[in-house]
Order: C-alpha cells, then sequence, then structure tokens
C-alpha cells in the first residue's frame, strides 16, 4: 500500500478511489502507538481521509455513560421554554449558550436549518485577559438556572474534556499519515485550542407545506444545509434516528451514515483541506430529519489554536494570496452562516 506523500497524491488524482467510510477499530492505537498495528490504523485512516473525507471510529473509549448522559443533557436543555433558552444567549460570543431554531443557514440559498444548538466549550471567566482578547470565540459557558450540575454543566464540561482528548489522539494519527513531520500539528493542538461541544436537536419537518403558502418545493426542509465544516475535524455522536447525508461527488449521491451507537463519525474540516491544497477532503454533508420524530445529535469541532495561521503544509503559500489566523477564519464563517439579528 502506497504510504506517505503517494498515498495523498495518488488519492488526489485518483478517480478509481471508492467513496467509503469505513469504520476503524482505533483501540490499538490508543493502547500503543508504536505498534505494527497502529500503522495499519494510521494507513485506514489516511486513506479515509484522501477519499470521502469522512471515517467512523470505534474502540475509542469514550464511556457509553458519559454519551448517554450528554445526549439526556440536550433533551433536558431543549425541552425548556424558548423564554428560558433564549436567557441562555450571550451577547458577543459565537460559541457559547443557545442558538434559537432557525438562526443558522448552512446552505446559501436555502430555507434557515430546521435546528436548534446549545454550545458548550471550555470555561474561561469574563475578566480572563484571553476573554477580553477574544470577546466573539473565548469566555464563560452559560447554563440554565435552576437545573441540578449533574443534569446538564457536569456532563456537558466533561464530554469536552474527553472529547479533546480523544480529537488530540485522531489528530496525531492524521500527522502520522501526512509527510510534514509527526509533530505538524503540535502548535495547532496547543494554547487551549478552540474546541465546541454543540448539542442540536432536530424537530421533525412539519407535516404539511411550511407556511400554507401553496409551495412547489416538495422536498423535506434540511435540518442541517449542505455544508463542510469550518474546523480541522468533528467527532459526531448521533442519537438512534438518523438523518446524516454525506455526499458523493463524483456519483452525485447523498449516501446515508447509519447511527451505530459504538461509533464516532468523525469527519475532515476546512482547515485539513487548506493544509493539504484537497488531498484531504472536507466533503460536503447535510441533515434531514424524516423520522417524524425529535433527533438529537452531538458534534465536537476541533478548530484548534486562536493564533495559528491557516496556510498549506508545504510551504507554498496560501492558494488564495490571502493568510487567515484561526480566530480570522472562524470569525469569517460564523459571520457568513448565521443570520444578522
Ligand atoms: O447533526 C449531525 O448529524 C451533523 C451536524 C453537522 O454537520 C454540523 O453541526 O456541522
Ligand atoms: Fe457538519
Amino acid at each position: 500500500m502506497a504510504t506517505g506523500t503517494n498515498a495523498v497524491v495518488a488519492a488526489a488524482e485518483g478517480a478509481a478511489s471508492p467513496f467509503v467510510i469505513p469504520t476503524i477499530d482505533i483501540a490499538p492505537y490508543l493502547q500503543d502507538s508504536s505498534s505494527e498495528i497502529s500503522a495499519r490504523v494510521v494507513e485506514e485512516v489516511q486513506q479515509a481521509c484522501a477519499t470521502s473525507g469522512f471515517f467512523q471510529v470505534v474502540g475509542h473509549g469514550v464511556p457509553k455513560e458519559l454519551q448517554q448522559a450528554v445526549l439526556r443533557a440536550a433533551e433536558v436543555l431543549f425541552a425548556l421554554p424558548l423564554e428560558e433558552k433564549k436567557k441562555l444567549r450571550h451577547p458577543t460570543l459565537k460559541n457559547r449558550g443557545y442558538e434559537i431554531l432557525g438562526s443558522q443557514v448552512l446552505q446559501a440559498g436555502a430555507l434557515p436549518d430546521l435546528k436548534e444548538g446549545f454550545y458548550v466549550s471550555q470555561h474561561f471567566s469574563q475578566d480572563d485577559a484571553r476573554s477580553r482578547d477574544h470577546p466573539y470565540l473565548i469566555g464563560p459557558n452559560i447554563f440554565p438556572e435552576g437545573i441540578a450540575d449533574e443534569v446538564i454543566k457536569e456532563p456537558t464540561e466533561t464530554y469536552y474534556f474527553a472529547l479533546l482528548a480523544l480529537s488530540c489522539k485522531v489528530i496525531e494519527m492524521l500527522a502520522r499519515g501526512l509527510p510534514f513531520g509527526d509533530d505538524v500539528f503540535t502548535q495547532f493542538v496547543s494554547n487551549d485550542p478552540l474546541c465546541m461541544v454543540r448539542l442540536l436537536h432536530y424537530p421533525p419537518p412539519p407535516a404539511s407545506p411550511e407556511d400554507t403558502k401553496p409551495s412547489t418545493d416538495v422536498r423535506p426542509r434540511l435540518g442541517a444545509g449542505a455544508h463542510t465544516d469550518f474546523g480541522a475535524i468533528t467527532l459526531l455522536l448521533q442519537d438512534e434516528t438518523g438523518g446524516l447525508e454525506v455526499y458523493d461527488r463524483s456519483a452525485d449521491i447523498w449516501m446515508p451514515v447509519k447511527p451505530n451507537p459504538d461509533s464516532y463519525v468523525v469527519n475532515i474540516g476546512d482547515m485539513l483541506s487548506l493544509w493539504t491544497k484537497g488531498a484531504y477532503k472536507s466533503t460536503v454533508h447535510r441533515v434531514i430529519n424524516t423520522s417524524g420524530h425529535d433527533r438529537y445529535s452531538v458534534p465536537f469541532f476541533f478548530d484548534g489554536n486562536l493564533d495559528v495561521e491557516l496556510a498549506p503544509l508545504d510551504g507554498s503559500g496560501p492558494i488564495s494570496g490571502k493568510v487567515l489566523t484561526v480566530e480570522g477564519h472562524m470569525l469569517e464563517r460564523y459571520g457568513t452562516t448565521y443570520k444578522k439579528s
């Protein structure tokens, strides 16, 4: 099997690579990353990144009880009255607290996403220098009053650090599959990297057309419009409902990702695509909840050290001529996908 640069280049050129979303057992890697079997795990990850940009990981070590507690936290949070949820919005921070149903439009030109969300990240007090320096991305977490800490705050904050650790391992594997040195992401994962746990609730689309106006558009409304993820990687925990679809461009089909209670769906985001000049795929995906009942999911986004400048790792310079920091890039993407309110 080709490795390193060859595999990356071959996959970038290779029209014949099948579009698959493999399930990869990463337990051997977590146990001993220097073992022979770990090298094969790295190769499987590398192949997935260079073809579909999606894979599922099992053997990840995150306790099932913690995952269930986080999904339960989402149910409790979103069941609160709207007036209570609205109090959980932050005046400046883009990535803390509540986001109202329909506030994001991930697919330009489509109806607003039929989802509501709640962000938890690393907590920094309001008067921490970093909160003052980065008023849109660093600051305090927000939790509803009157709900015991063990229902929402504790599980989501514990989950944040569990997923931070797991993501760092995945990023380490990615570095090992790329030809830029095993330490290529050391700076990116340092300095309290920006990450988010995002609780999501997708209500079922209304049975009758959106707004009683006659409509010729009979497609079910999207829970999350077609998009690519903004950051480096995303690790998705989903309930048993289903609805996530990944776009296979060469076949022009949407491939559903069947929920597997034992796995995380991992996908490559735009930063990795930029770093590898498209060799690692940041693949378009969307969510449609056709189940007739509520869907809950919890993506964990790894967006990294805010100060890192984003440019191809081969040193060839940015394709657009413009170098953004992680912070600049994230604010640009939030700016284009959230409705001005
Ligand atoms: O809810 C899901 O299954 C996916 C969510 C997603 O793609 C996102 O938040 O970027
Ligand atoms: Fe996404």
